[in-house]
């Protein structure tokens, strides 16, 4: 039997899971699933391929850990025969060190932990997965796959801070997140439009997290996150674009502590923040609240703005895509950037946006503009085989 592949991608209130055999070209998918809710009201879901269903509530106070032990222990029940090979872990953070996906010992594992307070929404919960695994698979390689290795190599200039240079040296600079996703929409894109994907292409990934990525020849450029996944685009519940001066302002007058203004910044502001109504931009849209309308409003004000600025970085693009969750879903966030940037050449075929269609650009658009579904899990998964060696075994 093809060797088999678990991912496990953790966020914040979620943990989505995936099966996949090694046994093509591309990992395919057998199962796949998410505890959501976490902190809430969990539940547990999994869809068979071609095949049955679950969706069952969770235990109210459940923690990541519980909730990947629960993602284990269905596995194991539902292919007992399934040996598992390797483990693949989305960890936002790799720092300097990783700049591509690594198998994890004691070592490795210590020096994650050293990234928790640069990514405290996702690293502890990216961790937990990775020990909770070890302890159900002891003898399984778990392989680590980072968000930020796809921007390393970035120029100076899209890199840095104006903070004096030993900062830089440090490592205080703009890492960039949501690299699995960019990667897979670049391979995808060659498949799409080879033409267009080898040249300047701007990729916006608006889920819960949101960034943008600009693309030449298929490699990240400069991106909209840097040392932290706060930076750039408004989030669900993170600031985006904020004046450092304001952050001194409510630690010295307003006498916030660090903790406070972590959790003022990371999780309660965004759309929430701005709102007062909502993360999720399905509430958000469904609302009358003129504040959820006014947050809708800064969300593509200002993706619009950054679309503009990674433009100048790569010189102008010549294709824009969507993914994730809002950028698949929401024909109203994508219109009001793509007219918002008709000064660009950007021209929106309005039937085709509301239909959520692969192409929304109208025919003589001189930019095309793409909606493509993100796989995440599917990029760890093909790291996964690679890294652990199982690629040749299992052709
Ligand atoms: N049909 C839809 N219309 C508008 N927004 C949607 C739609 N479906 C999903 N979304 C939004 O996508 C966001 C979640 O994106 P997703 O990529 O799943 O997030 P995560 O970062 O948790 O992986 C939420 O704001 C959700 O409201
Ligand atoms: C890095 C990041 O923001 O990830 P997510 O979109 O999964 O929250
Ligand atoms: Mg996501």
């Amino acid at each position: 039997m093809a060797d088999r592949v678990v991912t496990l991608n953790a966020g914040s209130s979620s943990v989505k899971f995936a099966l996949f055999a090694a046994d093509a070209d591309w990992p395919r998918l057998i199962v796949s699933g998410a505890v959501e809710g976490l902190g809430a009201k969990p539940r547990f879901r999994a869809a068979i391929v071609d095949g049955d269903a679950s969706d069952r509530p969770l235990a109210a106070k459940l923690t990541h850990k519980q909730a990947i032990a629960a993602i284990f222990e269905w596995i194991e029940d539902a292919y007992p025969a399934a040996a598992v090979s390797a483990i693949g872990h989305r960890v936002v953070h790799g720092g300097l060190s990783f700049a591509a996906p690594i198998i994890v010992d004691a070592e490795t594992l210590a020096e994650l932990r050293e990234f928790i307070p640069l990514a405290p929404l996702h690293q502890p919960h990216n961790i937990a997965g990775i020990e909770v695994a070890r302890d159900a698979f002891p003898h399984v390689p778990q392989v680590a796959c980072f968000d930020t290795a796809f921007h390393r190599g970035h120029a100076f200039v899209d890199d840095a801070y104006a903070l004096p240079y030993s900062y830089y040296e440090r490592g205080l600079r703009r890492f960039g997140f949501h690299g699995l996703s960019y990667e897979y929409i670049s391979r995808r894109l060659r498949t799409i439009d080879p033409v267009h994907a080898e040249g300047g292409v701007i990729i916006a990934h608006l889920g819960n997290g949101a960034s943008l990525c600009a693309m030449k020849g298929g490699r990240s450029i400069a991106t909209s996150m840097g040392f932290s996944a706060l930076e750039g685009l408004p989030m669900g519940t993170r600031c985006g674009q904020i004046d450092p001066g304001l952050l001194l302002y409510l630690l010295q007058s307003d006498a916030m502590t660090p903790e406070e203004l972590s959790h003022l910044l990371y999780e309660r502001s965004g759309l929430l923040g701005l709102s007062g109504v909502s993360h999720d931009m399905r509430t958000l849209e469904a609302s009358e609240d003129p504040r959820a309308q006014a947050a809708i409003a800064y969300f593509i004000h200002r993706i619009k703005m950054e679309i503009a600025a990674l433009a100048a970085a790569i010189g102008g693009f010549d294709a824009l895509v969507f993914t994730a969750g809002i950028g698949e879903h929401s024909p109203r966030v994508r219109a009001g950037v793509v007219e918002g940037l008709g000064w660009l050449g950007l021209t929106l075929d309005t039937a085709a946006n509301s239909r959520n269609d692969p192409v929304i650009s109208a025919a003589q658009s001189r930019i095309p503009v793409f909606v493509t579904p993100t796989d995440e899990e599917a990029m760890i998964a093909r790291h996964t085989i690679e890294t652990a060696g199982l690629t040749a075994a299992a052709r």
